[in-house]
């Protein structure tokens, strides 16, 4: 068949289904290729084939619903084009797929189908083209005012007049519909018709433009030279969307590279990233879009112009207002809020403070990222938390660099993007927990971040131009500062966050925990009422710790529980308006006032008969129906009840503990067995302490199993540490061990109420330990009464709380001797003084 410009194409031709672009005569389209059909014709015909007719198909443009394919094929556009496909590449990422580059013959009509599977072979007939007198009409109507326009007339005119429409349309941008348009119109006339207002129209455009925009010389250059060159024509830029200027989504095959550019140009970035930009917007513009690498290089510049570079909020601080809101939010806490309104007002102060990074360090659930949070509102800052528990890669930190596959930038770049302004407060949760793998070390990483005389200069692997964190402020929190590595711990000034007493918890709880909980499940304190004999109970008997998490949830499930009341007199109520004279529901008014306190028969009803009486008070009872048995008992006199035991107190990342030593004997050689997932310090501990009573066991008369003097003669003994699936160590437990041991020989019971906690040396001394603080909260939860200590932690006591230095005795011990004095009723035998109560027994 002869189009008439020499044009032949072959009568039956397979048709190429696309959804994503309008092919016409004398352009190049780049089509993607994975539906079924589209890619049998790939494989079957233009792989397959030899000659440059099997390199002829048919482009039959926007058969809707590509996916779909396999099912019945869908009603076809009578008009397509006849084209060569240039160029095939094929690619199995990120799916299997062809990209065919296709130049457009000339058009055809499709008279039949002959076959739709596996690809659609159809019956074709070429459009002939018509008179081409109106061409040249139709070329006076440009404007030749326009130097533009004249020069690209002059182009134009070096074109064969027939594929003059074809041209222009497939070059200037416009819509895959409007190109439709041009592709139907298969008289000349027509087709100038409709390819002549698109041109009008870019022109216009592109003259609105220069006026509404100063443009630099470069861009006018582009602008021109992509107005008067006729080749290539698709996938070219094509500066934006014209008649909107501030319009921001492009149409689906859009370019919108020119918006793009706008935006680069207006994100106010540095010079550098401005220059990576400029260069990465060239490139990309060079880059089909079928190209992989056009939506990473796309990506990478759309996260560019959305961080902020130069967008911050300002900050508002008022310290009086600030010590308002820390007061509102947290109960407690007075040292670390003092030094939180230390830091914001020397921040108010002196403005650009390169000031210390604030971490905060203490068990679980004691408010420290609410603590965080609230500084951010003092200031009027954006907050956002970066978790770092388990992060073991430093591209976590620092991003992946662009060339890897799904690169990503990393968590302190996407936060920026996150919060939208580069002044935000950021919390570095759990910085205690981040790991180390082959992939690098993210604490490395962080050492730049957190350092004022680098960060203003971070470069994200990514991004891999600098962005600038100075303005960023940056609070860390941990459990324990044990597993920080030292030049990250270097880098900030650490504020201790203990445990809370008992009397802090119910305040906190009564203050903030109730309400809050309250209202989540929308209740009211007219519905429900916690009294606060109940929060000491669920303090005591269903929660051990020392932050305040487990007694939230406690409360949470209580609301629950109650909501489903609440919920069901509602109901009742209802029904009962509805029936006033249901005598059932009257019975149930006279037992009313029974409905207001959860009971165990009651809770247990599918549904209740009537409304509860309001508020329903949980008194401990009902507690016990809502939260089970109590789960924690007063266990500490109830193990006391042999020789051979004794209460340690141990600290660990959640707070402090009680810890209990056993110890028993029997016929052996001398050996000592150890158990409970000791570490080396602690096994040290136990041998130091045998030691010592076997040097003193005359002085203390302790006795072996043959009653001679040597404790380890024809005795065994071994030496357990119970909750033995937890690994403890450190040298706190010396006196304890020592204690524990001196029972087991004497046979004489330790005091039930005592626990204690130091280190000891061979001779017998006592030398301070840590943690005293969280220790001496957990023997007061614990109902301890008496707590022995190194005489060198004296200074610690000053810590804690009025209340719990009232409720406890705190015996300070320099040597061994005044332990065991303490520990024993009566005191030691043999020690130096022994007394009922020892002489260095203090209230402080
Ligand atoms: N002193 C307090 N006053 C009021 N609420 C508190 C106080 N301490 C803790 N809370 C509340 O306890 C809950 C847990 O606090 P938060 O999440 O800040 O603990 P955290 O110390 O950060 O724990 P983690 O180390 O597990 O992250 C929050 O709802 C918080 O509001």
């Amino acid at each position: 068949m002869d189009s008439g410009g020499g044009i032949q194409i072959p009568s039956r031709l397979p048709l190429l289904l696309t959804h994503e672009g309008v092919l016409l005569p004398g352009s190049t389209v780049r089509f993607s290729v994975d539906s079924p059909r589209n890619m049998h014709l790939v494989s079957q015909r233009l792989l397959k084939g030899t000659s440059l007719k099997s390199t002829i198909i048919g482009v039959i443009p926007n058969t809707r619903d590509p996916e779909n394919d396999t099912d019945d094929l869908p009603t076809l556009h009578k008009i397509g084009t006849a084209g060569i496909a240039v160029q095939v590449v094929g690619s199995n990422w990120p799916k299997p797929h062809y990209t065919l580059l296709i130049t457009g013959l000339c058009r055809f009509s499709v008279s039949g189908l002959l076959k739709e599977r596996p690809f659609v072979l159809a019956e074709v007939r070429m459009t002939t083209p018509s008179s081409l007198e109106y061409t040249l009409n139709c070329f006076s109507m440009l404007d030749m005012s326009v130097p533009v326009v004249a020069k690209f007339r002059r182009l134009l005119d070096s074109l064969p007049r027939e594929a003059l429409p074809d041209v222009l349309a497939s070059m200037i941008r416009t819509s895959n519909k409007e190109k439709l348009q041009v592709l139907d119109a298969v008289t000349l006339e027509e087709r100038f018709k409709k390819a002549l207002p698109m041109l009008t129209r870019q022109i216009e455009g592109l003259k609105l433009i220069k006026k509404t925009r100063k443009i630099g010389p470069d861009n006018e250059k582009r602008v021109t030279n992509i107005c008067i060159s006729p080749f290539p024509f698709n996938n070219v830029l094509f500066p934006g969307r014209q008649f909107n200027l501030d319009e921001e989504d492009e149409d689906e095959d859009g370019d919108d590279t020119a918006a793009l550019e706008r935006k680069v140009h207006g994100a106010k970035m540095s010079e550098a990233a401005l220059r990576v930009c400029l260069k990465e917007l060239k490139r990309l513009k060079k880059m089909p879009q079928s190209m992989p690498e056009y939506a990473l290089t796309r990506n990478y510049l759309d996260l560019m112009v959305e961080l902020p570079w130069s967008k911050s909020t300002k900050d508002c601080l008022d310290i009086r207002a600030a010590r308002t809101l820390l007061d509102n939010d947290h109960y407690a806490m007075d040292k670390l809020k003092r030094r939180v309104l230390e830091y914001l007002a020397v921040r108010q102060l002196k403005t650009s403070l390169k000031g210390p990074i604030l971490c905060f360090v203490g068990p679980p659930g004691v408010g420290k990222t609410s603590v965080g949070r609230s500084i951010a509102r003092t200031l009027g800052r954006e907050f956002h938390r970066i978790a770092l528990g388990g992060v073991c890669d430093q591209s976590d930190i620092r991003g992946h660099r662009r060339t890897y596959v799904g690169s990503m930038p990393g968590r302190i770049i996407n936060g920026l993007k996150t919060v939208a302004v580069n002044n935000p407060v950021f919390l570095l949760d759990e910085v205690d927990k981040l790991g180390k793998s082959l992939q690098g070390d993210p604490a490395a990483a962080l050492l730049e971040v957190l350092d004022p005389e680098q960060n203003h200069s971070f470069t994200d692997h990514y991004l891999n131009v600098a962005f600038d964190l100075s303005q960023v402020l940056f609070i860390a929190t941990a459990n324990t500062t044990a597993t920080i590595p030292p030049a990250l711990l270097d880098r900030m000034e650490v504020l201790q966050v203990p445990g809370y007493t008992q009397e802090e918890k119910v305040e906190i709880a009564h203050r903030h925990l109730i309400p809050n909980q309250l209202e989540q499940h929308g209740l009211t304190p007219q519905q429900l009422h916690i009294p606060q004999d109940t929060t000491q109970h669920i303090i005591s008997s269903y929660t051990r710790e020392a932050g305040v998490r487990s007694l939230e949830r406690k409360f949470g499930a209580i609301c629950r529980a109650v909501a489903v009341k609440v919920a069901e007199g509602h109901r009742v109520t209802k029904t009962e308006a509805s029936s006033p004279e249901d005598p059932t529901q009257q019975e149930g008014k006279s037992r009313s006032s029974n409905c207001g306190r959860l009971d165990p028969v009651r809770l247990s009803l599918p549904t209740c008969a009537v409304p509860p009486e309001l508020p329903i008070v949980i008194d401990h009872v009902a507690l016990k129906d809502i939260l089970g048995p109590p789960l924690f008992e007063m266990e500490v006199s109830e193990r006391l009840t042999l020789p051979g035991v004794a209460v340690g107190l141990a600290w660990t990342p959640l707070g402090g503990e009680i810890l209990f030593v056993e110890a028993s004997r029997m016929e052996g050689e001398g050996q000592l067995t150890l158990t409970g997932q000791l570490g080396d310090v602690m096994k040290e501990s136990a041998h130091l302490a045998i030691s010592w009573l076997r040097a003193n066991a005359k002085t203390y008369q302790l006795t072996n199993m043959v009653g001679g003097p040597d404790p380890l003669e024809a005795t065994d003994i071994h030496l357990h540490f119970p909750a033995g699936a937890v690994t403890k160590d450190g040298p706190s437990a010396g006196v304890t061990i020592v204690t524990c041991l001196a029972s087991l020989f004497s046979g004489r019971l330790v005091r039930s109420d005592v626990a204690m906690t130091g280190e000891i040396t061979l001779r017998g001394l006592v030398l301070p330990v840590g943690g005293i603080k969280d220790k001496v909260l957990a023997a007061h939860r614990a109902g301890v009464k008496s707590v022995i200590l190194p005489k060198r932690n004296e200074k610690d006591l000053e810590e804690l709380p009025a209340n719990v230095r009232a409720d406890l005795d705190f015996v300070t011990a320099a040597n061994l001797d005044q332990v065991l004095n303490a520990a024993f009723d009566g005191g030691f035998p043999g020690t130096a003084s022994t007394h009922t109560h020892p002489q260095l027994s203090s209230k402080l």
